[in-house]
């Protein structure tokens, strides 16, 4: 695995999570495997990984929700195996299938939702939860004709309705729209700047590019952490972007063409067709662009040297880790 972050400048103080080599096991599938992994006050923190990968679990077991086989750590300084009970009062809990009660109003949900915390106070704390979260004028439509960006919205607010200091979302906005998208992770800014930590797991490349630290994970192992730029440098690929010279090439197929043409050749890791271009990265700069020139020239190509981004890089882990699977289970 490898740890590209530094936050020397931190104390200790700011560690929300903290958790040494935590396994998980359901049956004989090994499915969290030596995790070791710290998170910090206000930081937003996004896991990302093929499906199964152990995000869920993993998120879990940080939080008390899931006990480790072995290993130890804490959360917000409570011990997760033996204080998990402490935990779970002081973390905000949003699942995918959050459920709401679609003939009741937004306002009726939380209502209902402060009755089960047993809350005191709950016309007030109702009040403030939909001020905080921008839902005062929509109190009292009915959830089941709110939009999926609205439901999420409210979802939100039930899982912060106990103020939380940690909030666990697992793949939040999955089915919603971008501008939705765009607008609850405005919002989860807003309460990271608050201090409020947020652990979420995401197939979203624009999410995860949103989030402070990075975790990806494949088949229980957590590959590489940190914030998005350090993940993309610490592949070290370089990447060539190559387009038709001409509008028309583009119903030839010649990109698909020169997909196959460049599979395997010296220096070429990846092939992925982005729109209308071809991006090819490798580890071996020098050999890659030797290859590019010998293979497209006179093909009435352009190619062009691109940052790497972070959709190439998860998917050469992603393809990687496939590669290695027995090494890796
Ligand atoms: N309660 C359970 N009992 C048995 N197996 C489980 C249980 N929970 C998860 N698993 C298995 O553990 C593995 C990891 O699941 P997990 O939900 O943590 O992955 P994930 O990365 O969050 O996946 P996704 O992206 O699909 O949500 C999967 O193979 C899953 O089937």
């Amino acid at each position: 695995m490898t740890t590209v972050a530094s936050d020397a400048e931190k104390t200790d103080g700011d560690l929300v999570v903290d958790v040494d080599r935590i396994n998980k096991h359901f049956g004989s599938k090994h499915v969290v495997k030596d995790l070791s992994l710290q998170v910090r006050r206000g930081e937003i923190f996004g896991f990302l990984g093929p499906n199964g990968s152990g995000k869920t679990t993993s998120i879990r077991m940080m939080c008390g929700l899931l006990t480790p086989d072995s290993g130890h750590g804490t959360c917000m300084g409570f011990d997760i195996i033996k204080q998990s009970d402490q935990i779970k009062r002081r973390v905000g809990y949003m699942t995918q299938k959050f459920s709401y009660w679609d003939d009741l109003s937004i306002r009726e949900n939380l209502d209902f939702v402060a009755r089960i915390y047993g809350m005191q106070r709950r016309k007030e704390v109702v009040d403030q939860s939909l001020e905080k979260l921008g839902l005062s004028s929509r109190a009292k439509q009915l959830a089941g004709s709110l939009s999926g960006g609205w439901k999420q919205r409210l979802a939100l607010a039930a899982s912060m309705l106990h103020q939380p200091e940690l909030l666990l979302l697992d793949e939040p906005t999955a089915g919603v729209d971008p501008a939705a998208r765009r607008d609850f992770w405005e919002e989860l800014h807003r309460l990271a700047a608050e201090g409020i930590s947020v652990l979420v797991s995401t197939h979203y490349m624009d999410e995860a590019e949103r989030c402070h630290k990075l975790a990806y994970l494949a088949y229980g192992k957590l590959l590489v952490q940190g914030t998005a730029a350090e993940v993309v440098a610490g592949q070290g690929l370089s990447t060539w972007a190559i387009y038709n010279s001409r509008d028309s090439d583009i119903r030839d197929n010649k990109l698909v063409g020169l997909s196959q043409q460049l599979h395997e050749q010296p220096g070429v890791d990846q092939l992925v067709v982005f729109g209308t271009s071809l991006h090819v990265c490798g580890k071996d700069a020098a050999l890659l662009e030797q290859t590019l020139r010998r293979i497209t020239a006179g093909q009435g190509l352009r190619m062009e040297l691109i940052d790497t981004s972070l959709e190439d890089v998860f998917i050469y882990m992603m393809n990687r880790s496939t590669d290695n699977f027995g090494e890796l289970s």
